[in-house]
């Protein structure tokens, strides 16, 4: 007859076994002997202390929560590694992982209680700490999902927000933002689940729960969420089975209010292969677009990773990267990265030229010089006016408007100086230049008909 013991631990292997792979299983637990189980202790003889740490690492969360679940709630594990077969004498080891739990919990109690529900497992959150809202720089093209991000931190499910679909082109600053949430989220509400999931990630884990007829438990995993972070939504696209099971997942914890957030290369408007019940629940809270960092904010995130490097660059060439590398940050931070090896390795110093040369291995740069002169013909071109109607005194809107747009561009995407551009387009002085740049910032703020018109000049001047 099989001890208490024994009938125990075999429950807890079946548990196991429906959660793991065969050949995982066969690794790791199928070696696993049951020695006793006395005062809420279960003591489990393993073969090596590899195997625990292995274990500890790897199954501690699977362990503990099928240990509560079959054996009683607050269970602690103990190992005892099998150093000689034949004497069967062993090293106790309790378990790192249960001790700092039972510490945590003050709980060393094994009674079940069948209306109790058990404490649900600690969950790793899967985020990146590095991360974070401090350095993750604010400009116009990031300010709403970076705010709304940052309501969501201090109070996750309980804002309008719910749920945050971000968008916008590579290496915009979606990963970071989605992160940032879930380790603002964690600082202020440690006992909130919080998991930063892939959608490649995810659709792997629901496939490999098909295959081992698991779909349950992974349904009930997520259920268990508080905030649940999905990077890349757009790859769920044509895969149905998948979908099908999110659509649980975001119903549940919608209902319940739980805190979604979605990132995705494109906007819901625009996105294919997704079922049309999900877009529009993507639709239910805020969808927040991430825009090609401009200009001013290209400079400040230079700024803030040479200052966070303790590099010396001066303002000259931080001022020539954000000019020159314009698409998006991940290329910023690769200029910064090539520009240190170069100094370093070939023991140059980092000026303009240096900059140019790694630059253009980057991007074309000689795509993307602009001069006043050519923005200014870009923008009368655009506008079908002539470059002599642009430089007179005209007090017409679509004048004045296309005038105040070039030179907003010139300052944007030039080096020229305020009076500089002033005199190129139509004779004005330093102070009108300066009055239209903030003209045209409002109405992009404001008018978003004008904020395309100006961001298709701007992909004009880029080609
Ligand atoms: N506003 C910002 N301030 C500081 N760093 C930023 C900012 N935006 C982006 N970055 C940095 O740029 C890099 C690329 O960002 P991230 O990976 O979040 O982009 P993404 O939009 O998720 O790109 P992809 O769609 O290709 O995954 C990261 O190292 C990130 O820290």
């Amino acid at each position: 007859m099989l001890n208490n013991h024994d009938q125990l631990w075999n429950r807890c292997l079946s548990v196991i076994k429906d959660n793991i792979s065969e050949a995982s299983y066969n690794t790791w637990f199928a070696p696993i002997v049951a020695l006793k189980y006395e005062n809420s202790i279960f003591v489990l003889q393993v073969p090596s202390q590899f195997f625990v740490e292995y274990i500890e690492e790897k199954y501690i969360d699977l362990l503990r929560m099928t240990l509560y679940r079959e054996v009683g709630v607050g269970t602690r594990l103990e190992y005892r590694v099998l150093i000689d077969k034949s004497s069967g004498r062993g090293t106790q080891i309790p378990s790192a992982a249960e001790q700092t739990k039972q510490k945590s919990t003050g709980s060393n109690s094994s009674y079940v209680n069948p209306y109790h529900k058990p404490q649900l497992p600690e969950i790793d959150p899967q985020l990146n700490p590095a991360y974070n809202f401090n350095n993750l720089i604010e400009g116009n093209s990031n300010k709403l999902a970076r705010t709304a991000g940052i309501s969501i931190g201090n109070e996750p499910g309980k804002n309008i927000f719910n749920p945050l679909f971000v968008y916008g082109q590579s290496g915009v600053g979606k990963t970071h933002l989605a992160n940032a949430i879930g380790v603002m989220t964690k600082q202020l509400h440690p006992e909130k689940r919080v998991l930063y999931v892939s959608a490649n990630t995810f659709q792997i884990q629901y496939t490999d729960a098909v295959r081992s007829n698991t779909v349950n438990d992974f349904l009930n995993f997520y259920q268990t969420i508080d905030v649940l972070i999905v990077d890349d939504i757009q790859e769920f696209a044509g895969k149905t089975g998948t979908q099908n099971t999110f659509f649980h997942i975001f119903n549940h914890l919608h209902q319940t209010g739980k805190q979604l957030v979605l990132t995705s290369d494109r906007s819901p408007i625009v996105m294919v292969g997704l079922e049309q019940r999900l877009l529009t629940r993507f639709k239910w809270g805020l969808s927040a677009e991430i825009e090609k960092p401009d200009f001013e904010l290209r400079r400040s995130i230079l700024q803030s990773k040479i200052y966070r490097d303790g590099l010396e660059i001066s303002d000259e060439v931080v001022d020539f990267i954000a000019e020159h590398v314009v698409d998006n940050v991940r290329d910023l931070e690769g200029v910064l990265v090539s520009l240190l090896a170069h100094s370093t390795l070939a023991n140059m110093p980092i000026d303009v030229a240096l900059a140019e040369k790694v630059i253009s291995r980057i991007v074309n740069i000689t795509r993307k010089v602009n001069t006043v002169e050519k923005i200014r013909d870009v923008v009368c071109e655009y506008f079908s006016l002539s470059i002599d109607a642009i430089s007179t005194k005209s007090r017409k809107r679509e004048v004045v408007q296309a005038r105040q747009i070039a030179m907003y561009l010139s300052k944007q995407l030039t080096k020229s100086s305020l009076s500089s551009i002033g005199n190129t387009i139509g004779q004005r002085d330093h102070a009108t230049v300066l009055h239209a740049c903030k003209i045209v910032n409002d109405l992009m703020d404001s008018d978003k008909n004008f904020r395309s018109s100006v961001r298709e000049i701007e992909e004009k001047l880029k080609q």
